[in-house]
């Protein structure tokens, strides 16, 4: 973990620098060959998709390479989520420029990404596990780039299979200013639909290792 942990929190440098850099082209090729060499590196042995990596933990929902939480994600932020003591889940985070949509500002999708991780983890902190079946983001104001965000999901309801769940997004300074309003539902599949979706998941050793249950515990921070 420790070493999965570091290169993700290297390439992160990374790719925030090759987003953020103003060297010439020369610099940018001499950095090319180096990524080249790293790739080559961590090529020599790779899993196909739906084989978990040797670090997950599919019943406690940890999953190293997520590209929200990863902490061996280059893409992801990574978030760390909470349970919110005013109920739901919260994970704060400071977004850079790998992240741009409007200058200076959050992608509009990259808030959609966040919002829906978030609204899944609320579902799942509440034992209702579910996947995406209809986001809805307001965009109220523009997110700001390089400054505190608190970011929350709460369930609203949950009828059989279905959970209702909503979510925010604020500078964290002004909390109740909301930014991103989001909606959801998550919805458990129904038996056929795990198997036909998950059936051939497996985890580093090959046993067969399907999403976790409902009633699972979950990667939430007390
Ligand atoms: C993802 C695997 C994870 C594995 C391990 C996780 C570790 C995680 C760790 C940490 C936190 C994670 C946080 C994750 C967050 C991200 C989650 C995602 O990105 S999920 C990917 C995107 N979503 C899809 O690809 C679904 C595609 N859609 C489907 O496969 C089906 O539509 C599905 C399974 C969602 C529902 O199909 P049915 O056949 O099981 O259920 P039916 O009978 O259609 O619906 C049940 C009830 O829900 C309502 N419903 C369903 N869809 C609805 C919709 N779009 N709008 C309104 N109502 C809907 C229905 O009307 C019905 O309600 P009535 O019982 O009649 O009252």
């Amino acid at each position: 973990m420790a070493a999965v942990t570091e290169l993700g929190t290297a390439l992160r440098a990374l790719v925030d620098a090759s987003v953020s850099t103003a060297v010439g082209p020369e610099e940018l090729r001499a950095a090319a060959a180096e990524a080249r060499r790293a790739t080559a590196l961590l090529e020599a042995d790779r899993r196909p998709p739906g084989r978990l990596p040797p670090l997950d933990d599919p019943v406690a929902f940890r999953r190293v390479y997520s590209p929200v939480t990863g902490v061996g994600s280059a893409v992801a932020p990574p978030l760390t989520l909470r349970g919110d003591p005013a109920g739901g889940v919260r994970a704060e985070a400071t977004l850079g420029l790998l992240y741009e949509g409007p200058p200076g500002y959050l992608h509009g999708g990259m808030s959609g990404l966040l919002m829906d991780h978030l609204l899944g983890a609320a579902a799942i902190h509440a034992g209702l596990w579910g996947m995406t079946a209809h986001l809805e983001l307001d965009y109220r104001g523009p997110v700001p780039l390089g400054v505190p965000l608190v970011l929350r999901g709460w369930v609203e309801r949950n009828a059989g299979r279905r959970t209702d769940v909503a979510g925010s997004i604020a500078a964290a300074d002004a909390p109740d200013r909301v930014l991103v309003q989001a909606t959801g539902i998550f919805v458990t599949p129904r038996a056929e639909k795990m198997d036909a979706y998950f059936a051939t998941v497996t985890d580093a050793a090959g046993r067969h290792t399907p999403p976790g249950r409902p009633t699972d515990a979950t990667a939430v921070q007390p």
